[in-house]
């Protein structure tokens, strides 16, 4: 009896210590869940398939800020590679026909090009043979003709690079550097939509005053020594907007005017904001916006364009436009872009993340898998890192403050979390689309 009971009380033990190893090397699993040993040895998961897809779908979707030991390096040299600037390149007098015939209907240059350095370069050094008032809008701004018959724009530096724009988020006057930044941003999210943009320090007397239209001519005044001028613009009615140089030097960056032959057409943007307090447009109030009204009604009814409201949605958030109240196409060209025009309103405030820029993207949950898969490619901030390299050389180096860097990596992370929030809600084929 009692070897008996003793032979019991040994089986109970052994069955109790199987139990307990068992448990905690299930357990011991249970921890490397989130790690690459999961990663690496999917086969140990695979019996709770529910689990498993649970932990596959955050192992592809998760920020990659979160891996450890990942490719940052890797991406920074591929994009580095493509997306380099080469600010000492020797200057190129015919360049301008080679930026003319670029120009198609989904892209105004290629993704990668040594000629894109060259184009920047005689941008930022042609001289100026003609210059007039700007061609209408809001901002002040002149229109030059280069040497060589090329038309572009110029638009005058009004902040030093960390002045805080605050009040509503459109506030202030245009920011020279938003254009800069926001072409380089482009590039980089291999959109190829926005059109050339250089920083360049002119001479306001010698350069525009002597080759400036008379009408020009009558907008100049001087102040406390510095030469100045007023142009003409909505908000250009005399020297009180004007905008001064610092002596006769004057920063502004200039934007590569589009073919001559090629029409735009102007759209109304479907998010546009009212720009009048207290009045609230659809989309502020009605969450479901995308899907009964704009997804039905055309353009947006098939691609490309609503995925381009996406993409540029998108841009505008990480550089904090939320100006962008209508926009441009190639009129009469089958699947034009939306050319992204205009980014003057970016990069007012480093410190705030204007959530209601992103509503198209949030209120749709839309997406172009390249668009993903590149802003994917830009997390653990790949994006700031990259972006200041490229811009190292500009003209107007720094082009922007280490707040605002760190804002488009933080803002970047915002993006994500909603693209994976939109896939966990609605699955990933009916948000990432393949086009
Ligand atoms: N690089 C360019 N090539 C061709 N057309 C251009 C270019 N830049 C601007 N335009 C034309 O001029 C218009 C006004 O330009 P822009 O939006 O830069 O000025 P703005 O004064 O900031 O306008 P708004 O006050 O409406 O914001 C554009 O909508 C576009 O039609
Ligand atoms: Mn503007």
């Amino acid at each position: 009896m009692r070897r008996r009971h003793k032979h019991l009380i040994f089986v109970i033990c052994t069955l109790f210590s199987i139990g307990y190893i068992s448990f905690r090397i299930l357990s011991g699993n249970d921890q490397t869940e989130w790690t690459d040993e999961v990663e690496n040895s999917p086969k140990k998961i695979t019996e709770a398939s529910e689990y498993y897809e649970d932990v596959n779908f955050i192992k592809e979707h998760r920020p990659r800020f979160e891996t450890p030991g990942n490719d940052r390096q890797k991406r920074i040299s591929s994009l580095l590679e493509k997306y380099s600037i080469d600010w000492r390149s020797p200057i190129q007098e015919n360049i301008w026909h080679v930026a003319e015939k670029w120009v198609s209907a989904r892209k105004l240059y290629p993704e990668s090009s040594p000629l894109i350095s060259s184009v920047l370069r005689y941008l930022s050094s042609a001289p100026i043979v003609k210059a007039d008032f700007g061609y209408g809008g809001t901002q002040l701004k002149i229109t030059l003709l280069l040497e060589g018959g090329q038309l572009a724009v110029f638009k005058p530096r009004w902040y030093p690079r960390d002045f805080l724009v605050t009040g509503e988020p459109y506030a202030g006057r245009d920011r020279h550097n938003a254009e800069v930044a926001a072409f380089h941003l482009n590039r980089l999210l291999n959109f190829s939509r926005v059109p050339i943009v250089v920083g360049r320090t002119i001479d306001l007397r010698n350069e525009i005053k002597s080759v400036a239209t008379p009408r020009l001519i009558n907008t100049f005044f001087t102040r406390e020594g510095n030469l100045c001028f007023y142009g003409k613009c909505l908000y250009c009615k005399g020297p009180d907007d004007g905008v001064c140089a610092q002596g006769d030097k004057l920063e502004g960056v200039v934007i590569l005017w589009l073919p001559k032959k090629l029409t735009l057409e102007k759209w109304k943007h479907p998010w546009r904001r009212s720009y009048k307090e207290g009045r609230r447009m659809r989309w502020e109030t009605d969450d479901s916006y995308c899907r009964t009204f704009v997804k039905n009604t055309s353009p947006y009814d098939k691609p490309p364009r609503l995925l381009d409201i996406m993409d540029t949605c998108i841009l505008d958030f990480l550089v904090g436009n939320a100006d962008r109240h209508r926009y441009e196409t190639f009129k009469n060209i089958n699947n034009s872009m939306l050319i992204i025009l205009d980014n003057g309103k970016s990069f007012g405030n480093p410190f705030e993340d204007e959530l209601s820029i992103l509503a198209p993207f949030t209120q749709c949950c839309l997406l172009r898998r390249s668009t993903y898969e590149r802003l994917q490619m830009l997390t653990d901030g790949v994006l700031s890192e990259v972006l200041k390299t490229v811009m190292e050389l500009e003209p107007l180096a720094p082009v922007l403050t280490q707040p605002h860097l760190l804002a488009l990596d933080r803002r970047l992370k915002v993006v994500m979390d909603k693209a994976h929030w939109c896939m966990k809600q609605y699955g990933e084929m009916n948000i990432l689309v393949d086009e």
